[in-house]
């Protein structure tokens, strides 16, 4: 085999397993940075912590030298075997339970805390289920490619800013911790990666997060264009008008002449108005801040304009 590949085939493999780039194995290799992350997550020896993805278990093991409980989720069976291979025969095994199953189909068990090294490639789908996930756990500190860590993080007038940023802002404090370069990891990943810290709020705001989503999907696939321009184009309009019929049909109420005759300019017509009274036509979506997108989402809901 020519050098280059041999470093290659070396750099992929640890303990002897071959990592799956499709289950976004990238191992934690810089015990510093593990060290980091723990120290942000300030575990107590009462809490159960929530790892998923715990790989060959890097950061696994110290973790059961700090909590309660570990429960790790893993979805490759090589990871499990090698997971329970080195807590076999020490006091940490007692404290280690494996649930060797996909993070995104299993049903969370109760946790206090969740501590990962994210695979990537379910970045969004399982920040969402923690975000569903109830009770209530006090934080997670996680790991994710740089560029969408700092699109949760953003703030209104960031470039990154989006409706990844304003739906995890609903939900929690979302705080970036630190930078983690692509070579504390093997094999390096092709991005460079960042540890935030996601801390739900509870309780709640009291919004209906379909409704809300369903708004931010409208207004933040051209962030920086008008409202009221926004809420001009024809799939726009075609969209709300038939989510006013089902409204109306849902709550047996009669539609009126003027939206029979015409669906799409009685719908813009009840939209100028209500942009107009409150001065909303010239905002744009990669500027307004949560308190100004309940706002808008709660005159339209109270109009009956429904975005799910
Ligand atoms: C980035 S590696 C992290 C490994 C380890 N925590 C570390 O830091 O060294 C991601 C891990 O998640 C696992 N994984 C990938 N998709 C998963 C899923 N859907 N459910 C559970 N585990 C998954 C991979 O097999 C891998 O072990």
């Amino acid at each position: 085999m020519p050098k280059e590949s041999k470093e290659k085939n070396k750099d992929n493999r640890t303990q002897g397993i071959q990592f799956d780039k499709g289950f976004g194995q990238h191992i934690l290799k810089n015990p510093l940075v593990i060290d980091a992350i723990l120290n942000k997550a300030a575990i107590r020896s009462t809490d159960v912590v929530l790892e998923i993805g715990p790989g060959t278990g890097n950061m696994t093991i110290k973790m059961l030298a700090l909590a309660k409980k570990v429960i790790a989720i893993e979805v490759d069976p090589r990871m499990v075997v090698e997971l329970k291979k080195r807590v076999q025969g020490t006091p940490l095994a007692s404290k280690l339970e494996i649930i060797h199953q996909d993070a995104l189909k299993v049903e969370l068990p109760f946790f206090d805390l969740c501590v990962a090294n994210l695979p990537y490639q379910i970045s969004s789908p399982i920040t969402f289920k923690l975000l569903a996930h109830r009770p209530f756990f006090r934080c997670a500190v996680l790991m994710y490619q740089r560029e969408f860590a700092l699109r949760i993080c953003a703030q209104p007038g960031d470039p990154l800013y989006s409706r990844l940023s304003a739906n995890c802002q609903l939900l929690a404090k979302c705080n970036h911790l630190m930078k983690v370069s692509k070579n504390s990891f093997r094999p390096p990943p092709k991005v460079e990666s960042s540890i935030i810290r996601i801390e739900p709020l509870n309780p709640p705001p009291p919004v209906n997060f379909a409704e809300w989503d369903g708004l931010g999907r409208l207004i933040f696939s051209r962030k920086n264009k008008t409202l009221s321009a926004q809420f001009k184009t024809k799939k726009t309009l075609q969209l709300l008008a038939d989510n006013y019929r089902t409204t109306l049909s849902l709550r047996n109420e009669k539609l009126s002449e003027d939206f029979v005759k015409s669906p799409e300019d009685f719908i813009k017509n009840k939209i100028t108005q209500i942009l107009d009274k409150d001065d909303l036509g010239e905002k744009r979506s990669g500027k307004m801040d949560n308190d100004d997108l309940l706002k808008l989402l709660t005159l339209m809901n109270k109009n009956q304009i429904h975005f799910n």
